[in-house]
């Protein structure tokens, strides 16, 4: 392997500016019905943390579609700031809004006209040259049409009606937004580069470590004024490979309130991983792992990209082999969900082993998007299922087929059987592991389903 430093190293004018998925943001004071649009839009879609216990009833981002478009919505409503007063945490929620969106729906109540709250989202909003679409909800029927026209005061053009419970106008109200996507919106990375994130609670060093990895002081490019949003990935080449780190750019944004909350951070990790390959979740080997931290894994796992553990700050902490042992060992029973993570103890700061990490993305995109031969496929799971046979289940025993690989990023199998009500979560758990112990698939998460043979 050659020296890193200099290889990783490309210039300022080969970071390229990219343009994600446009961003839609809903804000408005409480109880305008800013989480029955939130749903309206998203639909039965099951957004990336549906399943994580805790954050299930309060989805604040999730993907969504309408006609051609293809965008994320976030209800910024969501986004509780610490124990802020009541105007605060408005203004606050605007403020993300106009950071993290391209086009922003400014959500009232048509039932109880313009009021001081509305007005002081509004006051923030005209800050914004990010467009805004004003949202006029609980207009349930024709009559109450005419509720709109006092809206028109705030000074955003026309009010669009809409009702939430009942599904009307959410087809013009997304109409209108989709008409200020940017145009570069909906393009992604070439599927031959690596693209990958740093992920974690703030302060665990998703910067420093960046900047270490592209090996320079500075992650800015420049700050390229009048961008609607600026989320400036960082492209380098390495042994003629080339990689993305994705999202650095809101990570530089320090010093505001909500930076610091659960929420917005989490918000912030989903963008990120949704554009990843591979996802590095950063801990503080200083501070050890906290609630938050297990949390933010869990998104990169659930979302299906290859993970790898990143303990930073191992120059802080008295370095013998017990207590990297320890650590790792407390990692593992912490983030069980995570048993095909690999841990690598660095630090940013000293540019310890931060060598190691280029080559271990390289393994967990490779295993990410592997395809195993289905006839050695099928050989391992039938020795397996041979060696140990599932138990029986009120007399009925799961018999295996056939077995196939029908998906990779992340690889998935589907498992022949004659019923699978059989297939029972700990057999599903073995056969994973006969897979793994076959094949390999470190970093990455593979999914197994069982279907019933026609
Ligand atoms: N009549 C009527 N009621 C609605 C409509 N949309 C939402 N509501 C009701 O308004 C109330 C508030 O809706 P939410 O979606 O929780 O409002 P929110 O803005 O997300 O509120 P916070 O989470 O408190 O910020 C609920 O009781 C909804 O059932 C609508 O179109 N018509
Ligand atoms: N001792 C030590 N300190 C580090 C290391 N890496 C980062 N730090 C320090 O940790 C603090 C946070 O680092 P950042 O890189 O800004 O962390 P971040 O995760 O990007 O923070 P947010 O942008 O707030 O999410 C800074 O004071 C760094 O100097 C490390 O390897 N060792």
């Amino acid at each position: 392997m050659k020296k890193v430093n200099n290889e990783l190293l490309i210039s300022a004018f080969e970071r390229v500016k990219f343009m994600a998925k446009p961003v839609v943001a809903i804000v408005g004071r409480p109880n305008v019905g800013k989480s029955t649009i939130f749903n309206r839009i998203v639909g039965e879609r099951i957004s990336i943390v549906e399943d994580i216990p805790g954050v299930t009833r309060d989805r604040i981002y999730s993907s969504a579609e309408w006609l051609a478009y293809d965008f994320n919505i976030i209800d910024t409503g969501g986004i509780e700031i610490g124990d802020e007063p009541f105007l605060e945490q408005i203004r606050l929620q605007a403020e993300i809004a106009i950071e993290e969106a391209d086009v922003i729906i400014f959500l009232v109540n048509g039932r109880e006209g313009v009021t001081a709250a509305d007005e002081e989202v509004a006051k923030i909003l005209y800050k914004t040259k990010k467009p805004v679409v004003l949202g006029v909800n609980k207009i349930d029927n024709p009559e109450m049409r005419s509720e709109i026209y006092d809206f028109y005061a705030l000074g955003f053009g026309e009010p669009v009606p809409i009702s939430g419970s009942h599904g009307l106008g959410i087809g013009d109200l997304l109409d209108e937004a989709a008409k200020h996507f940017p145009k570069t919106g909906g393009k992604d990375y070439d599927e031959d580069i690596i693209k990958f994130s740093l992920i974690g609670r703030p302060n665990v060093g998703k910067s420093s470590l960046t900047n270490a990895i592209l090996g320079e002081d500075r992650v800015i490019v420049s700050d390229i004024a009048g961008t609607t949003r600026d989320a400036i990935d960082s492209n380098f080449k390495y042994n003629g490979q080339e990689y993305v780190i994705i999202d650095t750019a809101g990570m530089r944004k320090k010093g505001k309130v909500y930076e610091s909350t659960e929420k917005y951070s989490v918000l912030r990790a989903l963008r990120a991983i949704e554009r990843s390959d591979v996802v590095l979740v950063v801990i503080d080997g200083e501070e050890g792992i906290i609630e938050q931290d297990k949390h933010i894994a869990g998104y990169a796992h659930e979302a299906g990209r290859a993970v790898i553990i990143v303990v930073n700050k191992w120059d802080a902490v008295e370095k013998d082999e017990k207590t990297m042992k320890e650590f790792e060992q407390n990692i593992r029973e912490h983030f069980l969900f995570l048993s095909y993570a690999p841990i690598v103890f660095l630090s940013a700061k000293t540019k310890k082993r931060i060598h190691t990490l280029v080559p271990m993305i390289d393994l967990a995109s490779e295993n990410h998007s592997r395809r195993v031969q289905t006839t050695i496929l099928n050989e391992v799971i039938m020795d397996a299922v041979a060696r140990n046979p599932a138990p029986t289940d009120k007399g009925k025993r799961l018999k295996v087929y056939y077995t196939t690989q029908v998906a990779v990023k992340p690889p998935v199998f589907v498992v022949f059987v004659n019923d699978p009500e059989l297939m029972h979560f700990s057999y599903q758990r073995f056969l994973e592991n006969r897979i793994r112990e076959a094949f390999g698939f470190e970093g990455t998460p593979i999914k197994i389903f069982a279907r019933e043979r026609n």
